[in-house]
């Protein structure tokens, strides 16, 4: 589903991302963990064409697409419908003035696909939220709703990777369960890949399967998450590990 080589991201010709391989299957969860600057996010927008003013070189492939030189009109195919980007605040997001079921509504016709009402209960089904939400506006849902309100969509868009940037670090720690509860699910029964950055090692450590770790730019360590973080080989892995509460 999401196949990184050789991937240098540049800002002003400074390198703030330099990933070797990240590959993300089907059913699989990666986590990229690091200190804030590290180059998380930018690699992570970077994946979905998204760093306006970057310079990238190296070959990344999400569902089937060569991100890099894909024209605009095939990025626009795969982001949000095939690959959706879940962020740490998607409330900001969502339009304030429009209840949540013309939101649900509007993106399902954008993206070409049956707004029925059958689509959008299955959605929120899956990530256990009650119907009666499509009636309210963004401010008037909880942070973990809001969360879930947005997997939901990309659920109903027919997402088939989700890339999720510290979802769960604005949400208290039992609504943070909440979510990551949704998100295993997915992943099994639905085959979701998901990828997701996070400077959150407990969350990490119990949802993935591999991690890599970044530091100034730089993939200082990768590998199964049981083996990187019981035995971390890289001295900075254990400082992050030693500052978990
Ligand atoms: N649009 C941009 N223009 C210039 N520099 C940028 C831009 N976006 C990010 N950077 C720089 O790239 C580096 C990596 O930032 P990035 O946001 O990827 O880190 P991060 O690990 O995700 O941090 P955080 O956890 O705080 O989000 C930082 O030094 C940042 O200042």
């Amino acid at each position: 589903m999401i196949e990184v080589r050789d991937l240098q991201v540049r800002y002003g010709g400074r390198l703030v991302a330099d990933v070797p391989a990240l590959d993300v299957g089907a059913g699989e969860c990666v986590a990229i963990v690091g200190e804030s600057g590290s180059g998380k996010s930018t690699t992570l927008l970077s994946l979905l064409g998204l760093t306006e003013n970057a310079e990238i070189s190296g070959h990344v492939r999400v569902c089937g697409v060569d991100v890099l030189s894909a024209s605009q009109k095939a990025l626009r195919e795969i982001r949000g419908a095939r690959a959706a980007l879940v962020m740490q605040s998607p409330q900001a997001a969502l339009s304030p003035a429009t209840r949540l079921g013309v939101l649900l509504r509007r993106a399902l016709k954008l993206h070409g696909r049956p707004a029925t009402d059958e689509v959008m209960a299955r959605a929120l089904e899956a990530v256990v939220l009650d119907r009666e939400i499509l009636r309210r506006y963004p401010h008037e849902i909880s942070g973990g709703q809001a969360q879930r309100f947005a997997i939901a969509l990309a659920i109903a868009l027919g997402a088939e990777v989700i890339l999720a940037d510290e979802p769960t670090s604005a949400l208290d720690v039992t609504v943070q369960a909440e979510v990551v509860g949704v998100l295993r699910r997915l992943r099994a029964e639905r085959g979701l890949a998901l990828l997701l950055v996070s400077h959150d090692l407990a969350l990490v450590s119990t949802i993935a399967d591999r991690v890599l770790v970044m530091k100034d730019g730089a993939v200082v360590e990768s590998g199964p998450a049981a083996e990187v973080l019981a035995q971390p080989s890289h001295p900075y892995t254990r400082e992050l590990l030693e500052a978990l509460p």
